[in-house]
């Protein structure tokens, strides 16, 4: 690559677009180390915190998306969305980016509308099996569309397409370097104990914290500990719950996945397609509990596609109340089927989508 390209990435909302803009940054920085990097997000999302918290500049903008619950919220919408047309304009002109890529999340539309009126080529990373509106309206005028999976022509033209696979960060590639010990400590757990990682994507999900708050002593009585990522929404409630638990670590996030997933045995998890690439990097046994409500009801596909290979268990969202701590429990005590699903869901591990997307850009970028 020439010297110092200035490449801005664009999106966020959920960890799901965030963490692999991070791993693509950093690829991008090691391929090429004099490339600057600008990441723009949205204000108040959890972009802003996580994209600092991995050493990278970013700006926020004052966008949001449509609230379905409460019309009176959308308003200021349209508003916002102009205002955040010019706060774009405004940072091509400080930073003058020679591409752009757009991961998904509100923030994607106005960066890359921008640089694809003003002819900045302009690339995009669809981690889902169905792409989403606006990475598809996008699609139409981008360089190279990045997707997780074959299929992908009914979205994308097929010349654009370059199926990558899902960046999974390097720490978590790597996370059989971590000894298992030092990762049980560092949530103050026991060595010699079965742990149970339970991760309700990056947001928290209410039916799985639901389901273990009612057979919290069930699965400290089947001789499990437990390291349970709850999401904000009554993260104090289920502290409180497992306070006299020693046993149990609770946190609304857990910020080093990859200790959590060194630490773990088993996994209770929401099925996002980054929460399935890294399932299938670190090769855990895992029951996925997929969010019925996301569009087209992809988590659950997500799911299927591994159950249907003997990869992983299921249980639906709606029937988690009562089967997943009876399901995780049974697991817990077949370790024919623990080894079983850890081989088959192994097979589907990519561990160089960061660099064939950082590649690709830069290949592009360059002529
Ligand atoms: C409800 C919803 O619509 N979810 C979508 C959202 O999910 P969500 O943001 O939950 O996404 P994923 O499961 O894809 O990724 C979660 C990411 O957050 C990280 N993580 C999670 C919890 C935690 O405590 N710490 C942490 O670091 C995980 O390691 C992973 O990298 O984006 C995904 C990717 O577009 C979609 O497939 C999901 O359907």
């Amino acid at each position: 690559m020439a010297r110092g390209k200035n490449i801005i990435i664009a999106g966020g909302g959920t960890g799901g677009h965030i963490f692999p803009a991070i791993a693509i940054a950093n690829a991008m920085k090691k391929l090429a180390p004099a490339t600057e990097i600008l990441f723009v997000g949205a204000k108040g999302k959890m972009e802003m915190e996580k994209v600092p918290q991995a050493g990278y500049k970013i700006e926020g903008l004052d966008i949001a998306g449509f609230n379905r619950s409460s019309l009176i919220k959308n308003i200021g919408l349209p508003f916002k969305l102009v205002r955040s047309f010019f706060q774009v304009r405004k940072i091509f002109k400080g930073f003058r980016p020679d591409a752009v890529v757009g991961v998904g999340g509100y923030s994607s539309f106005p960066v890359l509308r921008l640089a694809q009126a003003r002819d900045i080529p302009s690339f995009i990373h669809e981690s889902n099996s169905f792409a989403g509106k606006s990475n598809i309206l996008l699609g139409k005028k981008a360089k190279k569309v990045f997707v997780a999976t074959d299929g992908m022509q009914k979205f994308f033209l097929a010349e654009k397409i370059v199926v990558t696979g899902n960046p999974v960060r390097p720490a978590i590639v790597n996370v059989s370097s971590i000894d298992k010990n030092e990762a049980l400590q560092f949530f103050g757990l026991q060595p010699g104990k079965k742990t149970l990682l339970i991760v309700g994507g990056s947001l928290g999900a209410k039916s799985i914290n639901t389901a273990i708050s009612k057979g919290l002593e069930n699965l400290i009585n089947a001789g499990l500990q437990l390291i349970w990522q709850t999401g904000k929404t009554n993260a104090a409630k289920w502290k409180e719950q497992t306070a006299d638990h020693p046993t149990v670590w609770v946190n609304d996030f857990i910020t080093q996945m990859e200790m959590a997933y060194a630490a773990a045995d088993m996994v209770i998890s929401r099925a996002g397609a980054m929460a399935i690439a890294e399932l299938c990097v670190v090769k855990k046994p895992v029951l996925f509990v997929p969010y019925p409500f996301a569009a087209e009801d992809h988590q659950t596909v997500n799911a299927m596609n591994l159950v249907e290979k003997q990869a992983a268990l299921m249980v639906k969202d709606n029937e988690a109340i009562d089967k997943v701590v009876p399901a995780i429990i049974e697991l817990a005590l077949d370790e024919n089927k623990q080894s079983e699903l850890k081989n088959n869901i192994s097979k589907y591990a990519i561990v160089d989508a960061d660099e064939r997307i950082a590649r690709e850009i830069i290949r592009s970028i360059e002529g």
